[in-house]
């Protein structure tokens, strides 16, 4: 299924304010992600990157056009059928980790799940653990974990559920550099051994190398596309649009 798109915008204009303080975060974009690829999202500061990434992930309303998760229409749901969705078919890791303080790194991974009245896969649950190297960390609480393993133990929440797509928002923000190679080198792994789909928002062009294309964004519209990107290609892209 390479050539089927795990996500979707068609057209999407996203407004915000009113009056002399409006602000179009984003104007007429349309752009896939397609499935079993890692894609970064790219561009300068207040271009637009977040708002795509919450307006794909039906995290944020789009004020007109359409947004697709797999062959399923976002634009129209009701919240209620958005959270289903969202807890079915999305994984989330953002810059800040987000995990329960008061859970273990099991529970932790397997919280969305319990939540959602699903049942985890023991077998994809070993295969995510064991890739990330947590095997050992499991009854550890996040304050027992480095910051580079708390990130580890998101990237599992998010993909124990195997979902359609993996939104991640600068999730090597918080990171020093071994740490982020990990946390990246296993979003790769995730994408080229495990057949997930990443799609990941980040400024940084050591980040974005790792991903097999790139979505360049300058002033709410799509300003253009890497393939594989080299850290090098990143960085005088991102210069010619100011960044
Ligand atoms: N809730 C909001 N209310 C008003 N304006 C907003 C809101 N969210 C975003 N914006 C504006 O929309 C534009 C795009 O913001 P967005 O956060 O998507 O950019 P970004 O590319 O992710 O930036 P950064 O790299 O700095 O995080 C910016 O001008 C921002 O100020």
């Amino acid at each position: 299924m390479e050539s089927s798109l795990a996500a979707e915008a068609i057209d999407v204009v996203k407004v915000f304010g009113k009056g002399d303080n409006v602000v179009r975060a984003l104007d007429h974009v349309t752009v896939g992600f397609p499935t079993q690829r890692f894609t970064a999202i790219m561009g300068p500061s207040g271009s637009g990157k977040t708002t795509l990434m919450h307006c794909l992930a039906g995290l944020d309303t789009v004020g007109s056009g359409r947004v697709k998760i797999g062959q399923r229409e976002l634009t129209g749901l009701s919240d209620a059928a958005l959270t289903r969705l969202r807890g079915d078919h999305v994984g989330f890791v953002f810059q800040s980790f987000n995990l329960m303080p008061t859970l273990t790194a099991e529970e932790n991974i397997l919280l969305g799940l319990r939540l959602a009245g699903r049942r985890p896969d023991k077998a994809w649950f070993d295969t995510v653990v064991r890739t990330l190297g947590l095997s050992s960390r499991l009854r550890h609480k996040p304050s027992e974990l480095s910051g580079g393993q708390q990130q580890r133990v998101a990237c599992a929440r998010a993909l124990v559920g195997r979902p359609k797509v993996v939104f991640a928002d600068e999730p090597t923000g918080n990171l020093d550099s071994r740490s982020s190679a990990e946390v990246l080198s296993f979003l790769q792994t995730s994408v080229r051994e495990l057949g997930q789909t990443v799609v990941m928002v980040t400024h940084d062009p050591v980040a974005a190398s790792y991903t097999d294309h790139g979505v360049l964004l300058a002033d709410g519209r799509i300003a253009g596309r890497l393939r594989r990107p080299t850290p090098d290609a990143v960085s005088s892209a991102l210069a010619n649009l100011g960044a």
